[in-house]
């Protein structure tokens, strides 16, 4: 791997006495981890059932280094979304963003969701998660991941945070800003990004970095918190980012992050935090924590519903949700309890989906099935762990089982639900949505 020289130059000013050995732990491999999905398992009941061997992420209480050859992402507790594959050391920003149950949320460059799927088990079902990212093509992984973790209360959208803002004034209690950068702390894994640094380095990406803090800072609720983060140890992307915005926005403060073995603050700036691959297992974060002044608002709760197609009606009387759904074309979604006006902005989704209407025909959504427990719907079948039906169901294959009635059945492993299967006469139709199966 070929460094450029500017970065180089600059790692040797920011750790003189640490280069060397920062240098050739970029020779190490890089770290597998898993994070656990709490809205659906506690971490002591996943420690319990995990089929890997776990060791803690020091400075987060739901991840977990995995032996990279255990192939997390081939395991149908995966499929169940139990869990999400994180480099551990981003893990830290949403970890650090206060949230109380009910908050309004946004994260503002979410794709592909590996923080925005923390905010939302942080928000334990309850409030709204905003998961915006300028980029429409990366929101599809955003809202796969979001739909994994069985996320109800969310919005998927894609707007510049530019716009974002003139919609959302001082609306949120919590924002996490994790900026696109020009991902120094990414070198060692994804060596491609060193070609890219040559075009788009430090003096591209800080002022794009400020404009959307800025943004960001103008969506705070008064008395809300907020995280910036990065993965590159730039000081222009980093610590300059902040101070801009502390200028732009003298009502912010910076609050300090607790310290784990391994961080160190940032460059004059002990509040913040740094994370170098040499003194921590991962591939290295900046991150930092203001607040801004005043008390917070209440939000306005405002439950929708309304008339929606006959047979997903029936369908849905089978599912055990509070009646809250409302069609939106050929959709039925669940809406959430608290929801912005949408004309206007690109909104991806927004809720639950619930079930499509395809030239008439009613197909309840893969995103319904991994958000209900099995208990909320009334035909469930659940495999064990070693039962072959499992990974033949995973691969879209017609499985035979038992069923109390024929129609639209839950199947799930180990009470997890992987998915929807059609009952008849004793075998269950594979309806599995396809970009999910196995090969
Ligand atoms: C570091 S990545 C985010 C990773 C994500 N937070 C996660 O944990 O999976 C930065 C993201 O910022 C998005 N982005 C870039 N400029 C943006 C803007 N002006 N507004 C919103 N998103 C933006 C990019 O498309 C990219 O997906």
């Amino acid at each position: 791997m070929e460094l450029p020289k500017s970065y180089i130059r600059q790692m040797e000013n920011l750790l003189p006495d640490e280069y060397d050995r920062y240098f050739s732990s970029l020779q190490d491999p890089s770290y597998t981890a898993i994070r656990v999905n709490t809205l659906k398992i506690s971490v002591e009941e996943f420690c319990r059932r995990s089929p890997f061997a776990l060791k803690p992420v020091p400075w987060t209480a739901d991840g977990f280094y995995v032996d990279p050859d255990a192939r997390p992402a081939k395991h149908p507790y995966y499929a169940a979304g139990l869990y999400y594959i994180q480099e551990p050391s981003a893990m830290l920003p949403a970890q650090l963003l206060p949230v109380k149950k009910g908050d309004h949320v946004l994260d503002t460059c979410a794709a592909p969701g590996g923080k925005s799927t923390e905010l939302a088990c942080k928000l334990r079902g309850t409030g709204l998660l905003a998961a915006n990212d300028i980029s429409t093509s990366r929101c599809q992984s955003l809202l796969k991941n979001l739909e994994s973790f069985g996320t109800r209360d969310a919005i998927i959208c894609s707007e510049d945070t530019s716009q974002l803002k003139k919609r959302f004034p001082k609306q949120f209690d919590a924002i996490l800003v994790d900026a696109p950068c020009s991902g120094q702390g990414m070198f060692r894994k994804e060596h491609h990004l060193i070609d890219s640094y040559r075009q788009k380095g430090p003096a591209y990406y800080a002022p794009i970095q400020k404009q959307i803090l800025d943004d960001a800072a103008d969506m705070l609720q008064p008395g809300g918190h907020l995280v910036y983060s990065t993965c590159t140890f730039a000081p222009e992307e980093n610590e300059e980012v902040i101070r801009h915005v502390l200028k732009t926005h003298p009502d912010l403060k910076l609050l300090p992050i607790p310290m784990t073995e391994g961080f160190v603050g940032g460059i004059d700036m002990p509040e913040a935090v740094r994370l170098y691959p040499h003194r921590i297992q991962g591939e290295g974060h900046f991150a930092a924590l203001l607040q801004n002044a005043g008390q917070p608002k209440s939000h306005q709760q405002t439950v929708k519903s309304g008339p929606i197609d006959a047979a997903a009606q029936e369908f849905l009387r089978r599912v055990d949700l509070p009646d809250r759904y409302f069609q939106k074309g050929d959709k039925i979604l669940w809406m959430a309890d608290r929801l912005p006006e949408q004309k206007g902005w690109r909104v991806l989704r927004s809720g639950l989906l619930a079930s499509t209407i395809k030239r008439g025909r009613f197909e309840p959504a893969q995103a319904l099935a991994l958000a209900l427990k099995p208990e909320q719907f009334d035909q469930t079948v659940s495999f064990s762990l070693d039962d072959e039906r499992v990974l033949r169901y995973l691969r879209g294959e017609t499985v035979m089982a038992d069923t109390k009635q024929n129609g639209w059945t839950l199947v799930c492993v180990e009470n997890f639900p992987l998915g929807f299967a059609k009952a008849e006469s004793g075998r269950l139709k594979n309806k599995l949505e396809k970009s999910r199966r196995w090969q």
